[in-house]
């Protein structure tokens, strides 16, 4: 028995990948039966061709369909169209009640005039302090700052995210110039999943395993509580113990270490200003939405 990833997935076959090497499977008569339906991503075990087991999932994505997501990485385009931090956050929130690892990659800074590049440094460096991964440089592909993302995602399994035109299918070809595809079937294979729901694979890219369609954008819904929302933000997360009053929101309680924080410079008033946003947002969903 070996155990590997499933990589592709096409008409009943899954193709698995298990120390490098390919096999291709299918699934044991009795998983559609019992309504097992493996996906892009999961980890399994397998014998003589046939998948016997999936085993247990860390996360689940539905779009793309990808088990076991460790990292994500979001292109955000530091200009055309203009930087919106609220974008940006939105979709570091979705992934954090994912569990999954955010990667911000700013592309496009090769566009800016010499202020607005010093402008998105000091956001870039606001996002560090948060504690995330963020790639800003004067010229967006530099091979050190490539090397540096390809070390981070080695042995992963990533999506790329971000809005249309943000740079994806750029920065994927910039990672792997020597992949099998060409540059507009990177593309070509990054567009199609948006219309049509047609299968998702991994690309083995230097060493990861890369979504070749993105992955969700910003307009999830937030379907979460608004208790929820505050464990999201990792800055919040890490002061809420200093807050004075348990289950804090840190909107009007007293004595609240984040709104302090807010107050002296320490938390992002963008990031602050956001959370009143989406809190406000949970809080007129319909309650069905609420759970
Ligand atoms: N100057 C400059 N242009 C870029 C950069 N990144 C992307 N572009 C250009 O922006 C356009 C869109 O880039 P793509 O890589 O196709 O963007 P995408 O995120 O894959 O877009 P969708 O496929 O629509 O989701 C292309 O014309 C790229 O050449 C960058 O860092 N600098
Ligand atoms: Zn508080």
């Amino acid at each position: 028995m070996k155990t590997g990833t499933i990589q592709q997935s096409l008409s009943g076959f899954y193709d698995v990948i298990s120390d490098g090497e390919l096999f291709r499977t299918r699934g044991r008569g009795n998983f559609r039966k019992r309504k097992i339906k493996p996906i892009v991503g999961d980890h399994v075990e397998f014998e003589d061709g046939y998948l016997l087991k999936v085993l247990p999932r860390e996360n689940s994505l539905v779009r793309p369909p990808v088990a076991n997501v460790d990292a994500a990485v979001v292109v955000t385009a530091a200009t055309q169209p203009v930087f919106s931090p609220n974008l940006l956050d939105r979709q570091l929130i979705a992934l954090e009640r994912q569990g999954i690892t955010p990667v911000i990659y700013f592309s496009k800074t090769d566009l800016l005039d010499h202020d607005g590049y010093e402008q998105i440094e000091q956001i870039a460096a606001g996002y560090r302090e948060v504690g995330y991964h963020v790639f800003c440089a004067p010229q967006p592909f530099e091979q050190d700052q490539l090397t540096q993302l390809q070390g981070l995602l080695d042995g992963k399994i990533v999506t790329m995210m971000g809005q249309t035109g943000a740079g994806k299918s750029t920065l994927l070809n910039h990672l792997a110039p020597d992949l099998d595809l060409a540059t507009g079937e990177i593309s070509q294979a990054l567009k199609r999943g948006r219309h049509t729901t047609r299968k998702v694979s991994l690309l083995n890219v230097t060493g990861a395993l890369i979504a070749d369609t993105p992955g969700f954008s910003s307009y999830e819904t937030f379907d979460m509580t608004v208790e929820e929302l505050p464990g999201l933000f990792p800055e919040m997360r890490r002061l809420a113990p200093q807050c004075k009053f348990r289950g804090c929101l840190h909107i009007k309680e007293p004595h609240c270490a984040v709104k302090d924080a807010v107050e002296n410079g320490i938390i992002m008033k963008s990031r602050y200003d956001d959370y009143l946003q989406f809190h406000e947002l949970i809080a007129n969903q319909k309650p069905n939405y609420k759970k």
